[in-house]
């Protein structure tokens, strides 16, 4: 007899693109059907069939507070009770612009827009429009959401099915797109050094989640600062992934690098759809209605989701939530690397702040390249073998995975006996 999952994934096919509204959740790379969720509490969720998950995907990263945290929830019913929309300005928005300000120091203006590939593009469109250039440079296996543009070698989805340049980008717009390989200092430098004075800006995440977990090395966000500064092109840190998720100043503030614009999503919506810009006043100011930069949106600042973003941020600021955090998510990386070690699995694992990285090969990756050459079937079973012992993790091997406030001890125990059970087998 067919599960409530197979069933409802039977029924999704024929009505929704592959049974999912987002093609990581499909399962295609690590075959199977897709778990579909009815209920999250904490650190755990469960599935139509009442299977319990101890959950590292987290919405892919905004759960940094664990599911229904009944603060968030209070304040999400409070808003809706005044209505769930506008489209004028509130007070609350310009509370959360304030806030963001204040914890994001590069931001001297923000918008909030709806997403973070709202977030990318719109942040695109302005350093091209502040610098009079049209070519963009992005990373390898970095993703900076689905805009057209960012759309080429990117990372996430488009990666996970084997399209990292999606059909329909016409080519005369990815013919403006540059990628370089990431951690490549020599690779950006001759770039800049041949065309800088075409390059209108540098996107990046400072630490890449999309392509599983890759740490900048050492210099390589500095690099790019200086190259940046030199040429006058605008730096991009894409920090929707690592915002309010590394740390409270996110990755800007971990490496101490000021970038020109910063974009951000995920956490600051608290599991709501909200995305963020902002950076430098005299660029910002290129903006519509104040400068000839066009970018709107009917949901813009959306007051229930600016709620539920305030009420996390105003929770993440708690003293030691960063440490605790950070701990708990190389606690339990160590713990994996143990139990692989013991049951003589090639496995490497890695963290930064509340995300981390699992990877079947000897050393956690530092490029594109080397993520590719890490083994993916054995990725696929062990997936497998956790989803059966209550553990969900991203459904593919070229996505970061996240632990929240919620996860503790029991959680970690949980997982790394699951783990035990997965490398065995
Ligand atoms: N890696 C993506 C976002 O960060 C995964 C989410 C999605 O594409 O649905």
């Amino acid at each position: 007899m067919m599960s409530k999952n197979q069933q409802l994934f039977e029924r999704s096919q024929k009505l929704i693109p592959g049974g999912v509204n987002s093609p990581v959740r499909a399962f295609r790379s690590v075959g199977g059907t897709p778990v579909f969720f009815k209920r999250g509490l904490g650190a755990y969720v469960w599935d139509e069939d009442d299977n319990q998950y101890v959950d590292y995907v987290g919405s892919w990263g905004p759960m940094i507070l664990g599911h229904a945290h009944p603060e968030v929830i209070e304040a999400v019913r409070e808003a809706a009770g005044n209505s769930l929309s506008f489209g004028a300005p509130t007070a609350r928005e310009l509370e959360m612009a304030e806030l963001l300000i204040k914890l994001v120091p590069s931001m001297e203006q923000v918008r909030l827009v709806s997403s973070g590939t709202e977030a990318t593009m719109s942040a695109i469109r302005l350093a091209r429009g502040f610098t009079g250039r049209s070519k963009i440079v992005k990373f390898e296996g970095c993703y900076h959401g689905h805009a057209d543009a960012l759309l080429v070698k990117a990372g996430s989805g488009a990666l996970t099915f084997g399209q990292p340049s999606s059909a329909g980008v016409p080519p005369e717009v990815a013919a403006h797109t540059i990628t370089l390989s990431y951690n490549d200092i020599a690779g950006v430098e001759e770039l800049f050094a041949t065309i800088g004075s075409e390059i209108a800006c540098v996107i990046v995440e400072p630490v890449a989640g999309n392509m599983n977990l890759i740490a900048p090395a050492p210099g390589f966000l500095q690099a790019l600062r200086a190259q940046c500064s030199q040429r006058g092109a605008v730096l991009i840190f894409d920090e929707v992934m690592t915002g309010f998720r590394v740390a409270l100043g996110g990755a800007q503030g971990l490496y101490g690098i000021t970038p020109d614009l910063t974009t951000l999503g995920k956490v600051i919506g608290g599991g709501l759809p909200v995305g963020a810009f902002g950076g430098r006043r005299d660029i910002m100011q290129c903006l519509a209605p104040v400068g000839p930069v066009y970018q709107a949106g009917t949901l813009s600042g959306n007051p229930v989701a600016v709620a539920a973003g305030l009420t996390t941020l105003k929770l993440v600021q708690q003293a030691g939530f960063y440490d605790r955090l950070t701990a708990r998510t190389a606690q339990f990386v160590d713990g994996l690397k143990q139990v692989a070690k013991e049951k003589g699995v090639t496995f490497s694992a890695q963290s930064v702040g509340g995300m981390f990285g699992v990877y079947f090969s000897e050393q956690a990756p530092s490029s594109y390249a080397e993520v590719m050459q890490s083994d993916k079937d054995a990725f696929n079973r062990f997936f497998h073998a956790m989803l059966e012992n209550g553990v969900y993790l991203a459904p593919s091997a070229f996505e970061a995975g996240f632990v929240s406030a919620m996860h503790g001890d029991a959680e970690i125990e949980k997982t790394l006996d699951a783990a035990r059970r997965a490398f065995g087998a």
